[in-house]
């Protein structure tokens, strides 16, 4: 029987860079993936392939509205290729994928593929093609999540479909319904939106992305029924449907109307659940919460003294940087370091055109806290850079402080905030106060002079461009 150092259980974000790490420090790694392929959720059915239409999408949406008046003339009709916008999104998962199983050859990863299974606490039985048992010292438990529905939604994977289909769809919606105003819907929506599929979404809270800053929701949602979304907030929904080719939601608004909802496709995206099917966690000792995450205290250690848990089957955010800082964090807690995690520090981000991102505590969390903080807030129209390349919607806001001017949070919406959101968390990292950013040099003209600026109107309204 294959003894090991550590045992890993899932190939996503997690997994992949936990075996990483614990190959770097030393231990003999092997890990354990149910399906064909490296790189879980992430790589396969999620951020990747999801960023990659959205990037299709957007390249098709600007030759046939934005090219003109940029004076680029396409003679003849620009069409969409959906098959291949597809095959394109597959081969950029297949080249992803296959950079893991690159990764792992090169750190000496032995790699299983098959179910894992806990037989006790340091033995895993993996059925694959056959059935082989392994030993390990350490496991980590990397098993992620799946999405989640509602009791009464019964899933076809046609019509009525999670985001793996709405990955795949065959043909572009007429009217796709979207159960759920949070990144997943939003994102997609967005996807199928630009292709010229009708768009509504049906969120049950009050305002879309709910748990992000609530200047953000409001900002996004004016942008998004500018783009022609039609989007219905304060709405449960009660029945979904499939007649034929049709998908019928009925949902209650906000006074207890029924409303009815008629299209030709369905995404439900509604959150995500962990995953731990299969996985026998009971006969290692391993216990769950309510919830179905696997239960870990603050070292990611389970009841299982040796078994640790990272990534979307714990407590805290469904994101793969969040489950790769954990896998690091778990690799390094073995090697005998103290690694630490800042969980307020994660940054959040939607990738919809304006991108949403953030970092901190929102205003709400603030308010809750009852802190006393200040606020300075910079409109990406107001940049030469936002008027060279049109992208006029949007702002950054700097929440510091009140009494010692360190920031607190920082939210953005507006182009590339996605990768602008890092100036914001490496300042955060270092406790930096908003003048340390309003009096540092930012390169023009960049989108990130808007971060330099709102740091300028959170320090006694020095903004200079407005
Ligand atoms: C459409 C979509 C878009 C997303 N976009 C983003 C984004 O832009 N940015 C972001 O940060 N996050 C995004 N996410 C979330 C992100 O994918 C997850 O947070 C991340 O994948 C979690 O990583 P993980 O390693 O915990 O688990 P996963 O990536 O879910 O990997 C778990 C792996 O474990 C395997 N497994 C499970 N049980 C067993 C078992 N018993 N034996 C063997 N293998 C097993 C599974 O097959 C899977 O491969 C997106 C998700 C979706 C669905
Ligand atoms: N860009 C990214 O980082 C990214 C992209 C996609 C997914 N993800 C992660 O994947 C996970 C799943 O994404 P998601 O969008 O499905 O979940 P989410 O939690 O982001 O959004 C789900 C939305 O559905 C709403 N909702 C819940 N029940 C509902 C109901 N009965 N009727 C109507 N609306 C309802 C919620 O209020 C919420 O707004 C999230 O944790 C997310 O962080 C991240």
């Amino acid at each position: 029987m294959n003894s090991y150092d550590v045992a890993i259980i899932g190939s996503g974000p997690g997994g992949y860079v936990a075996a990483i790490r614990c190959a770097q420090l030393g231990m003999k790694t092997a890990i354990i993936e149910k399906y064909a392929t490296l790189g879980g959720t992430c790589l396969n059915v999620g951020c990747i392939p999801s960023k990659a239409l959205l990037d299709s999408s957007h390249h098709y949406e600007d030759a046939i509205k934005h090219f003109e008046e940029h004076g680029i003339e396409i003679p003849g009709d620009i069409k969409v290729n959906l098959e291949k916008m597809i095959a394109r999104k597959q081969s950029v998962v297949d080249q992803t994928t296959g950079g893991i199983d690159f990764l792992m050859k090169k750190n000496n990863i032995d790699v299983y593929q098959g179910l894992g299974r806990f037989k006790d606490a340091t033995h895993i039985m993996i059925s694959g093609e056959e059935s082989i048992e392994i030993e390990a010292k350490n496991t980590i438990i990397a098993t992620g999540s799946k999405p989640s529905s509602l009791p009464f939604i019964k899933l076809d994977k046609e019509r009525i479909v999670t985001s793996t289909e709405a990955l795949k769809l065959k043909e572009i919606p007429k009217h796709l319904i979207v159960i759920g105003g949070g990144a997943i819907g939003l994102e997609l929506g967005q996807v199928y939106k630009r292709l010229g599929a009708e768009v509504s979404v049906i969120e049950f809270m009050d305002r879309v992305i709910p748990t992000m800053d609530a200047g953000l929701s409001k900002e996004l949602n004016k942008v998004l029924k500018k783009q022609k979304f039609k989007i219905n907030t304060s709405h449960k929904v009660k029945s979904v449907e499939r007649v034929g080719d049709e998908v019928i939601v009925k949902a209650d608004d906000k006074k207890g109307n029924e409303v009815e909802f008629k299209g030709d496709y369905c995404l439900v995206s509604v959150g995500r659940r962990p995953y731990t099917d299969g996985l026998n966690a009971e006969a290692a000792g391993v216990t769950l919460t309510e919830r179905g995450q696997i239960e870990v205290n603050d070292q990611l250690q389970t009841s299982a003294k040796n078994i640790y848990a990272i990534g979307d089957v714990v407590k805290g955010a469904m994101l793969a940087h969040k489950a790769e800082e954990e896998g690091v964090f778990v690799a390094e807690t073995l090697a005998g370091q103290k690694p630490h995690i800042d969980y307020n520090l994660i940054p959040g981000v939607v990738y919809t055109w304006p991108e949403v991102a953030a970092v901190g505590k929102t205003e709400e969390q603030l308010k809750e806290a009852d802190v006393a903080y200040k606020t300075g807030s910079f409109p990406m129209r107001a940049l030469g850079r936002s008027r060279a390349s049109m992208d006029l919607d949007g702002f950054v806001k700097i929440l510091a402080d009140k009494a010692t001017d360190e920031i607190l949070g920082v939210h953005m919406i507006g182009a590339r905030a996605a990768d602008m959101i890092a100036e914001a968390v490496v300042a955060m990292e270092y406790r930096a106060s908003a003048e340390d950013i309003s009096r540092m040099s930012h390169a023009h003209p960049t989108y990130t002079e808007a971060i330099k600026e709102a740091a300028l109107a959170a320090t006694g309204d020095r903004a200079l461009h407005i």
